[in-house]
């Protein structure tokens, strides 16, 4: 016999799943990108989580590809091996030896995703930006400073992604690329995941970090913007207000929404399933970066 409690348990339960099939029908069959930030890969359990619900998605019709990073172990390593960390605006400053640490420890990480993702029951190839001359770059300047084996994306050629998903894989890609004479470059996995989803013409671009999402002022908790335009987020880049990984991101969220991408998020990758809560509730999570003149 079921109990009364245990009723109302079952209704919320089914309540939830219903809140749910607005959002499956419209995901259905569209392109959702991933970008799983080093930051957030706190433990084996939570990433086992991500890659669970990245399952769930995929198992309701959505066509979900990650991006990962890994700048935490690419700075681990370097360490190890004696090499100082240094960035600018966000970005890190790559030597032959950094380029070799950080192709070495990407390549792990992507991997190890992938090894989670078949053992939650779903195909996933991983790949990086070399695979299939996916991802061609040039090389980076910023404010006219050369900062190494740093890519700036010139193009991304879709066709092995769209081979994998059209066959039912998940493709797991980090962010390496190529450049015109088969140099290899470090390209910032905010740069690859915004290039990717705006390729794909995805609908929609998840970044799973390690804060709640964007504070205003972060020094201040209680300064976390719920949503910001593409306006708003470049006068802030503008004037100098954005610091540390916070900028690539911001700047690729902005350059993802201007290519196109419907709904672009930064979520706390820290807190279980705030994916499915941002995909799957009317529950307002994260930041939201939109385009001004879009009615939401
Ligand atoms: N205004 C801000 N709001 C939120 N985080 C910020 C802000 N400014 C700087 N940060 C930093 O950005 C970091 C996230 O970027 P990053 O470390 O590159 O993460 P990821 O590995 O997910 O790309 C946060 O841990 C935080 O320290
Ligand atoms: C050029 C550049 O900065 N590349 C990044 C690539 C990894 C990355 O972006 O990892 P997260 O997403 O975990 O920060 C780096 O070397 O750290």
């Amino acid at each position: 016999m079921v109990e009364k409690a245990d009723f109302n348990e079952i209704e919320y339960k089914a309540n939830v799943l219903i809140e749910a099939l607005p959002y499956i029908q419209e995901l259905n069959g569209k392109i959702v990108v991933i970008k799983y930030g080093g930051s957030a890969m706190v433990d084996d359990l939570l990433k086992e989580n991500v890659m669970k619900d990245v399952a769930l998605l995929k198992s309701v019709g959505i066509k979900p590809v990650i991006v990962h990073g890994g700048g935490n172990e690419i700075s681990r390593w370097s360490k190890y091996r004696g090499l100082e960390s240094e960035f600018y605006k966000g970005l890190r400053v790559t030597d032959t030896e950094t380029m070799e640490i950080a192709e070495m420890v990407l390549g792990s990480v992507n991997k190890g995703l992938v090894s989670y993702m078949e053992s939650v029951g779903v195909k996933a190839v991983g790949l990086s930006g070399k695979d299939g001359f996916t991802i061609k770059v040039n090389r980076k300047l910023v404010d006219g400073k050369d900062i190494g084996f740093v890519g700036d994306i010139e193009s991304v050629n879709t066709d092995l992604i769209s081979i994998l998903l059209d066959n039912d894989y998940v493709p797991v890609i980090c962010p390496i690329g190529l450049d015109e004479n088969y140099q290899m470059y470090n390209i910032n996995a905010d740069e690859a995941a915004a290039g990717i989803a705006v390729a794909l013409g995805a609908e929609k671009l998840g970044f799973l970090t390690d804060t709640e999402g964007f504070y205003l002022d972060f020094e201040d908790k209680s300064s976390l913007i719920s949503r910001i335009s593409v306006e708003e987020a470049e006068k802030l880049v503008e004037e100098g207000r954005i610091e540390g990984g916070m900028l690539p991101k911001i700047q690729n969220c902005i350059s993802a929404v201007n290519g196109g991408v419907k709904r672009v998020h930064i979520l706390d990758g820290r807190k279980s399933h705030s994916l499915l809560l941002e995909i799957f509730t009317n529950q307002g999570i994260g930041t939201l970066i939109y385009k001004s003149e879009e009615i939401l």
